[in-house]
């Protein structure tokens, strides 16, 4: 029998297998309802109620960001959040309630999650999911931003990969009103040699989850039934591939037919919208974009071609559908959240969830790394990035005058990033100026560090000084191929740079999309795509649910749009690549002007390192994690791996982290304990003065600490005198609660 421990409220919890302990129920919540954080041990509804209760005291904008490797649990997490945050909260007029947000996650799962080989239900687009709170406290409106989505899964993806859900669901699920309203028939047939029958099942299940949650999200039928004909169009247009020679056209008219029919358009349109205003020129390979990359290939992976590929014409248009359709929906999601009491909010929380880290190494995958698994890595090591900034570098500048003499380790920036843009890579290297440039415009620009030594002659840099023998960037002896050190090299990823080209390049195409939906000759189509074009869908394509609604979400879609508008970004936006950088440039800025709070989600196991000691993931780590290889330890019911969990809790710096902790910062008692350990109290009257200040900007009773000359003492709290939960077994104690009642704070609404 495993002994489960748990704390809570700083009280250990011992409860046996056998009663189940939910760690996530209601119950669980209310044990945490206006809780301070010093008063609460680590969970993620802790969290929850530590920043809630930071915007009622402040009334200031706070962030949950959710870090780590794919499957770690970075979506589940930010569901708990919001479920804890419409619980404990509550909503104005009970607009928001917990299966309002389950109906979200329901819909965001099916279009933009897929299968990959980390994760069965990966996240495949970065989202700002945002709740606006009124005086009160309770949530008065709601709206979310998504950015960065895999698009181009569509038509190309990794081996052994899914597309997205949807497809799966609809396909399964659509019953005989539906077929016969879509000429889906020959679609679900052909789905049936992808699916085996009890996935089908499944997924004809969950088409009908999908439904109903669309219907409680106002969406109504003739809105359900365009977005069904335009998933129907993209499969067939999968199904009618493109000229392998000659003249780029359909290789299998039949099928392009069918997709113009439910687009509402003639096949000379739809022909035209894929290959028109492309220069003519021979074409190197076609194939039906349902393949996976090593079939397809992407025309010019020499670098050296500059002309599209029917193919690739058609992934454009086929990519750019399915942009438009999630831009679609995301808009028609926000237009039910913005329906009542818009003009109350006050303050926002906003919850970040991006698709976790990537290596296929991780998932025992012998392929590189795409390009698409490169912009979620770009993204995770920038959010890793701001981790830096907020809890090592603007922690010592604020204290940097009472630190004064007191030695602060600092830890290093992570260099994976920042390569200079300014430098050039020569074909030498071994991969192509093109992949090179493409790297650096991706993850260099502006970065501002000054210039490092890379040993093989590449010039980049870090902002400190490489490490003799090291360099977050390797060459591998495959063709094209290239290591990159992630989250301070412990997370080596090989990606794979064939084809990379094709992200410099504009793709007509794509952009065709937007025009062929708005005319659609089925109204159904033509009205809706035309309804939400205008302002609001102004980088469509890259940034959506852009659109008004409280004056606090016209205020993070005026900030995004910014980004996209100013300076050097303005001139260069046209390039794909670009557009990624300004896309989580339009993230990071959101957020940075908030109070951020991070969760750091650890991957328990993962098969490419558990199974394989000797691998090649854990060949490139450091040799003191080495030689711990092997150790594994039994956590109640689940194996964990050790190496691979040390290696993320290095990679976060949440060691170093808990140091400074240690040393008296980052956390409203560590800098009380801080203001002490320093001896700034007795030493000036200024010093005096800027501890009572700093004990002032905490949010502690006067009553439960005492000042002296020399020390600050904290009063112990007194135990909770009585749990609340008597009939959860296993549980026998809860936290204390503080004075303060978060739905309801004291001293009037969202005010002390
Ligand atoms: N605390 C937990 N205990 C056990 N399983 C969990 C926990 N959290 C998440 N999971 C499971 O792990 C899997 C991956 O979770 P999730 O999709 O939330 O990860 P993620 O970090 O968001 O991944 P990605 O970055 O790929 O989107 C899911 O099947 C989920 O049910």
């Amino acid at each position: 029998m495993h002994t489960v421990r748990q704390r809570y409220g700083g009280n250990l919890i011992h409860t046996y297998a056998g009663p189940t302990v939910l760690l996530h129920s209601p119950q669980v919540m209310h044990m945490f309802k206006g809780c301070r954080r010093e008063d609460t041990s680590p969970h993620i509804y802790a969290v929850a109620q530590a920043a809630y209760r930071s915007m009622l005291m402040s009334r200031q904008d706070q962030s949950i960001v959710l870090l780590g490797s794919s499957g770690s649990g970075k979506t589940t997490c930010c569901q708990h959040l919001i479920q804890y945050l419409a619980t404990i909260a509550g909503s104005t007029g009970k607009v928001f309630s917990v299966e309002k947000w389950q109906a979200l996650y329901t819909i965001l799962e099916a279009f933009g999650n897929s299968s990959t080989s980390m994760n069965g239900n990966a996240t495949r687009f970065s989202q700002i999911v945002s709740l606006d709170f009124d005086q009160a406290g309770q949530v008065a409106s709601a709206s979310i931003q998504t950015m960065l989505l895999e698009k181009l899964r569509v038509t190309k993806r990794p081996a052994n990969e899914a597309t997205f859900n949807v497809f799966y669901y609809l396909l399964s699920g659509a019953d005989n009103a539906l077929r016969k309203a879509t000429p889906l028939a020959e679609a679900v047939a052909s789905c049936s040699l992808v699916l085996q029958p009890e996935e089908k099942q499944k997924a004809a299940q969950q088409f009908s989850k999908l439904q109903a949650a669309m219907k409680v999200l106002g969406i109504s039928s003739d809105e359900q039934k365009a977005f069904w004909l335009v998933l129907g169009s993209i499969y067939h247009l999968g199904a009618a591939g493109a000229t392998k020679a000659g003249r780029k056209q359909f290789a299998r008219h039949e099928w392009a037919q069918k997709a113009a029919y439910m687009l509402g358009c003639s096949l000379e349109e739809l022909s035209s919208s894929v290959f028109k205003h492309q220069p003519k020129g021979s074409l190197q390979r076609s194939t039906s974009f349902r393949q996976g990359p090593e079939e397809a290939g992407l025309g010019d992976g020499s670098g050296t071609g500059l002309l599209l590929t029917a193919l690739e014409c058609l992934e454009g248009l086929a990519s750019g559908l399915y942009s438009e359709l999630f831009t679609l929906l995301i808009s028609l999601l926000n237009r039910y959240w913005f329906t009542s009491h818009i003009q109350h909010s006050l303050c926002s929380m906003m919850l970040v969830d991006t698709p976790g880290f990537q290596n296929p190494e991780l998932a025992n995958q012998s392929r590189g790394a795409s390009f698409e698994e490169l912009c979620h890595n770009y993204t995770q090591e920038r959010l890793q990035m701001l981790f830096h900034e907020r809890t090592f570098t603007q922690e010592l500048e604020r204290y940097k005058e009472v630190l004064a003499g007191v030695p602060i380790l600092l830890p290093q920036k992570s260099y994976g990033l920042y390569i200079g843009a300014h430098n050039k890579i020569h074909s030498s290297h071994g991969w192509g100026r093109f992949e090179g440039a493409l790297l650096l415009c991706l993850l260099g620009p502006g970065q501002g560090f000054p210039l490092g030594t890379w040993p093989a002659g590449v010039q980049f840099t870090n902002g400190v000084s490489v490490p003799t023998g090291h360099s977050p960037l390797l060459r591998s002896d495959k063709p094209r191929h290239f290591f990159l050190g992630h989250s301070y090299d412990t997370n080596w990823v090989e990606y794979d740079a064939t084809g990379w080209l094709h992200y410099v390049r504009q793709n007509p195409a794509f952009q065709n999309a937007a025009a062929l939906l708005q005319d659609s000759q089925k109204k159904i189509i033509s009205s809706l795509f035309m309804g939400r074009a205008g302002t609001a869908m102004v980088l469509s394509g890259s940034i959506a649910g852009l659109e008004g609604g409280s004056q606090l979400a016209l205020r993070r879609a005026t900030s995004m749009r910014k980004t996209f508008t100013t300076g050097v970004a303005a001139m260069k936006k046209k390039s794909l690549c670009i557009q990624i950088k300004l896309q989580v440039d339009a993230l990071v800025d959101t957020i940075k002007k908030s109070k951020i709070h991070f969760v750091h989600c650890l991957l328990p196991k993962a098969e490419g390192w558990s199974g394989d000691p000797k691998g090649l993931a854990a060949q490139r780590i450091s040799s003191s994690e080495l030689d711990l290889h092997g150790e594994h330890c039994e956590a109640g019911l689940m194996q964990l791996d050790v190496p691979l969990l040390r290696a993320q809790v290095r990679g976060s710096r949440l060691l170093d982290a808990l140091r400074m902790y240690r040393q008296g910062l980052c956390s409203p008692l560590g800098r009380l304990a801080q203001g002490c350990s320093a001896g700034a109290v007795a030493d000036s009257p200024l010093s005096l003065q800027a501890v009572e200040e700093l004990l002032e900007s905490l949010d502690l009773e006067k009553s439960s600490y005492h000042m002296g000359l020399s020390r600050v003492s904290l009063l112990v709290f007194l135990p909770f005198p009585a749990s609340p939960l008597g009939t959860c077994p296993g549980l026998c104690t809860a936290p204390r609660p503080s004075g303060l009642a978060a739905s309801a704070p004291q001293g009037g609404p969202l005010g002390r």
